[in-house]
């Protein structure tokens, strides 16, 4: 079972929405979802786990509902950025009762096979009291997969973690991306997403503002002027042309990198232009990069967009 489909979902609390009719699908692989701070993550993670109910709208996976679902449950594993832990208890512990409460047949060596998953076996018997952040963030992850689920859903998993932890994880997560399990995790943290997930879900204030790849959410905001850097084998010649042409906004010589800094006034209409540009002038394009083509330049753009 690895299909998530929220259909058309909202979620309020009081007066407030926290997830405003969002539709999306989330298969087999790594996906991040990416928002803001309250943008309604957590909110939308909790009600995929089926620990929420949708206020409208509907959650399954492979088209069962999540809701109060026990079948379900055995399928899912959730992360919380949040939770009670029982600081009394060891790492193993804690591990062995998630174990119980899932039923599981022989919970000790569940708990060995999540703990040495997630490297805490040389931890695994100190009382959670003295964890590090990282460590509590990775006994939460043991006991999340402690009944090996088809789908891990987690909710800021690196918050707290130190750079090797964070490699480590990531490594992990990927490696479950590629056995088949669906694996989404939330994130305010661009960069974080970007080097995690090749597909990405954009929350910004309670809605789904975009999904897909990150270069492809860029496209879909063709009406925004996007930059790129140009080279040519005649800079000035081409950036007269341009500054001629409807399709360009600005264009700077850089003559110690020989290169031009171009603002397009849109992607599309850029990119079908330049090439025509270019020949009509005489001039041999050589290379063509858009220089803001980060997560966060699209992240900034859609947050500003809104
Ligand atoms: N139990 C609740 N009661 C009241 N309001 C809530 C509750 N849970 C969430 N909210 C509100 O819903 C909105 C979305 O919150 P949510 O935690 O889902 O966002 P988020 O994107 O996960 O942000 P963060 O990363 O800060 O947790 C926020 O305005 C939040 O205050």
């Amino acid at each position: 079972m690895t299909v998530i489909q929220v259909d058309h979902v909202s979620r309020w609390f009081g007066n407030v929405v926290a997830v405003n009719d969002v539709t999306m699908t989330i298969g087999p692989g790594v996906t991040g979802l990416l928002g803001p701070n309250g943008a309604g993550k957590s909110t939308l993670l909790h009600m995929m786990g089926g620990f929420l109910s949708p206020s409208t709208g509907t959650v399954t996976l492979d088209g069962a509902p999540t809701w109060r679902n026990q079948e379900i449950y055995r399928h899912i594993g959730l992360v919380p950025e949040r939770e009670s832990m029982y600081d009394f208890l060891t790492g193993r512990e804690f591990v062995v009762a998630n174990a119980e409460l899932f039923g599981l047949a022989t919970p000790g060596a569940d708990a060995q096979v999540a703990i040495d998953t997630v490297e805490m076996e040389y931890a695994a018997d100190r009382r959670i009291a003295t964890y590090s952040k990282g460590m509590r963030q990775r006994i939460k992850m043991a006991s999340a997969l402690v009944h090996q689920p088809s789908v891990l859903l987690l909710d800021e998993p690196f918050n707290g973690m130190d750079p090797r932890q964070r490699m480590q994880l990531m490594d992990l997560l990927r490696k479950m991306g590629a056995e088949g399990r669906t694996v989404l995790f939330s994130s305010h943290i661009l960069e974080e997403v970007e080097q995690l997930a090749h597909h990405i879900e954009v929350m910004v204030a309670g809605r789904h503002a975009a999904s897909g790849d990150y270069r492809q959410i860029r496209r879909l905001m063709v009406d925004r002027p996007h930059k790129y850097t140009v080279r040519t084998s005649d800079n000035r010649a081409l950036a007269a042309a341009l500054i001629a042409d409807a399709s360009t906004s600005g264009v700077e010589f850089d003559p110690r990198e020989d290169v031009l800094h171009v603002q397009a006034v849109d992607f599309v209409g850029f990119t079908r232009r330049l090439p025509k540009v270019a020949r009509e002038a005489g001039i041999r394009l050589f290379e063509v990069s858009p220089t803001d083509e980060s997560l966060e330049s699209v992240f900034t753009y859609l947050v500003g967009a809104r």
